[in-house]
């Protein structure tokens, strides 16, 4: 057993006051005795348009907020699992970004968010990723963590279920959805789409959320879970913004055995193609 953290902020354009939010998730994570804390999508910074994204953009390694909290990493021996964003190939883009901080303060893994979120939505948000962010090209192979093996998506990655069906089949145990979704769909979906793919995958599902309002025009659902591999939301944060918050629950590995030993998932390949 293994207990990790699902950490809750409200990022704006400041990465000075993100990362002071972050610290406080951090110290919350130790106290609840957590062995990884996962962060949410875009939480070095999120701005209220894709210029303004691509203006704050800092390469990794000089990044105050990446900086920050690789130190906080290293000094808590604690692994810490965070969106951010990075330069792209493009300088007029950038790379909607994940990372693996592992409990030395080092970056260990990085995956790129491959499905960008460009919707025009009646009466709702009407945002358009691909005007400033670049779309990654591959699946991260799973990686071994203290808390399990790790399979990373971003947000919008959620609504594709073959990218957490090929984590699965590469030997993920833990399939993260690090997110900063909008309200009207979060309403509508989040819940639904985290539990089923926790269900079809078999696996746990870690969803750290942004929430509340980031600025003028963007505000986010909230609802950070984490669900076990039968389906149950195992913890689950609100929609309030008042301060950052976590949630914790167990890994546990024996019932990740259990539940794809009593329903074996044996995929008729031979009828449809494989992921
Ligand atoms: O803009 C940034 O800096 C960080 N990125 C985001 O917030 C992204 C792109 S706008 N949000 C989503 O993918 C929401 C998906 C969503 O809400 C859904 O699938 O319904």
């Amino acid at each position: 057993m293994a207990r990790v953290a699902v950490g809750q902020l409200t990022s704006t354009a400041s990465m000075a006051h993100n990362l002071a939010q972050c610290r406080v998730l951090v110290r919350k994570a130790v106290q609840s005795g957590a062995k990884a804390l996962f962060l949410p999508e875009a939480s070095d910074y999120i701005a209220s348009s894709g210029p303004e994204t691509v203006s704050l953009v800092r390469p990794i390694d000089r990044s105050e907020f990446v900086l920050g909290l690789r130190e906080e990493a290293r000094r808590e021996k604690l692994p810490i699992h965070v969106g951010v964003h990075e330069p792209g190939l493009n300088a007029a883009k950038v790379k909607n970004t994940l990372l693996w901080i592992n409990e030395l303060g080092e970056i260990t893994q990085r995956y790129q968010k491959i499905h960008l979120f460009d919707v025009e939505i009646k009466d709702g948000p009407v945002l358009k990723e691909s005007n400033s962010v670049e779309e990654g090209a591959e699946i991260l192979p799973p990686f071994d963590t203290p808390v399990g093996k790790v399979g990373a998506t971003i947000c919008f990655d959620l609504r594709f279920p073959e990218i957490g069906i090929a984590l699965k089949r590469q030997g993920a145990d833990i399939i993260t959805y690090p997110s900063a979704f909008t309200v009207p769909t979060g309403k509508a979906h989040w819940e639904v789409l985290l539990r089923a793919r926790a269900i079809e995958t078999q696996s746990y599902v870690i969803a750290a959320a942004q929430v509340g309002q980031h600025n003028e025009k963007r505000v986010s659902y909230g609802h950070s879970m984490i669900v076990d591999p039968w389906g149950v939301v195992l913890a689950e944060l609100g929609d309030t913004a008042d301060e950052p918050e976590i949630a914790t629950a167990e890994i546990d590995h024996e019932l990740l055995r259990k539940v794809r030993t009593e329903v074996p998932l044996r995929r008729r390949i031979d009828v449809y193609p494989e992921i």
